[in-house]
């Protein structure tokens, strides 16, 4: 399972929560302006807005799982499988395969607005990117430095895209039935709640965090969020960058995948392999792991966005703990 979140504090801030149960060797990955981009069935761009995220590398081409570019928009995919469905490419249509959606959006939208733009009359075409990789079956959060989001969804009704009024994505079900089932959860709050069962009667509040009683708490993706849009909206606002970045990530390890809670076959379990939150505004990618709580920082401006040809990061995976004595 996977969670993406936008959450705002003066700057924005867009990320995911990576869960599996294999490392795919992911690195971060910079796309800068003038790598020449090329499409299956779309034109190629030989310049466009530079790029970071988290991504795999294959025959020179970066197989994003999320990313921002240098203009404020990020976006994730996360796992759509069962709903999601691509069709044959189609006449008259902006074919898309599904591994090009992040560099596409990501190459040419400075906003929300121009990211929809660029996906009316779209199709996700059901394009392997090689005959080891296939397409997976994802659908996808766009959020830009305004806090404005999208969910992307292909599926046999075609392609809809929603206004994302939560900033919150993770996985099954279709993103408006997520919605529905969020507003089981509207009483849930931070507060002590109000007797109204029997007004008359004294009930003991016998506990702190009395009004998020009812918050669900498991590892599946409706549960996560519930979970995620509850820490998201009554995050704190901090007073510096790393104050922000520490509540992003405290967002995200709000539904955190331990190792052995998901089981996904026998002795096999998913977990939270990488957690990333990018600042927007200042195109900086901050990263952890599950082996690493340290927070990882690669700032895109402190390389030469002007060149020509992928600059890579490998992850920072090693633990550091800082003894005291
Ligand atoms: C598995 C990842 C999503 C994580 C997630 O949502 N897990 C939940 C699992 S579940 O709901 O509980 O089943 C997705 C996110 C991005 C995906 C990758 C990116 O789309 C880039 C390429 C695209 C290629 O077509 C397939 C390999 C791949 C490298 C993808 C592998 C995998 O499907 C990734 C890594």
């Amino acid at each position: 399972m996977c969670t993406s979140v936008i959450y705002q504090a003066g700057d924005s801030y867009f990320g995911r929560n990576l869960d599996l149960e294999v490392s795919l060797g992911q690195q971060v990955v910079i796309t800068p302006r003038d790598m020449v981009l090329n499409f299956r069935e779309l034109p190629t761009l030989e310049h466009h807005y530079a790029i970071i995220g988290m991504a795999i590398v294959r025959d020179n081409y970066p197989l994003y799982f999320d990313g921002i570019n240098e203009k404020g928009v990020g976006i994730a995919g996360l796992n759509f499988d069962g709903p999601a469905h691509y069709f044959p490419v189609q006449e008259g249509k902006k074919n898309i395969a599904s591994f090009e959606l992040v560099p596409y959006i990501l190459a040419q939208a400075s906003s929300v607005a121009e990211a929809k733009e660029l996906l009316t009359n779209a199709n996700i075409a059901n394009i392997n990117f090689s005959e080891k990789m296939h397409a997976a079956p994802l659908h996808w959060i766009v959020a830009d430095k305004t806090g404005a989001s999208i969910t992307v969804e292909s599926t046999t009704a075609g392609l809809n895209v929603y206004d994302n009024p939560v900033g919150v994505l993770t996985n099954n079900p279709q993103f408006p039935d997520q919605l529905v089932n969020l507003s089981n959860y509207q009483s849930v709050s931070p507060a002590d709640p109000q007797n109204t069962l029997a007004p008359d009667t004294t009930l003991p509040v016998y506990s702190r965090g009395f009004g998020s009683r009812f918050l669900p708490g498991g590892m599946d993706s409706e549960s996560r969020f519930v979970k995620a849009a509850f820490a998201k909206m009554h995050a704190p606002v901090g007073n510096n960058e790393v104050e922000n970045i520490t509540n992003y990530f405290h967002i995200l390890q709000s539904v955190e995948q331990q190792k052995g809670l998901d089981e996904v076959g026998p002795n096999t379990y998913e977990y939270t392999i990488y957690s990333d939150g990018s600042n927007l505004s200042k195109g900086i990618f901050y990263y952890r792991t599950y082996d690493n709580n340290q927070i990882n920082a690669v700032d895109m401006h402190k390389e030469n966005l002007a060149s020509t040809t992928l600059i890579t990061y490998p992850i920072n995976d090693q633990q550091k703990i800082e003894y005291q004595n």
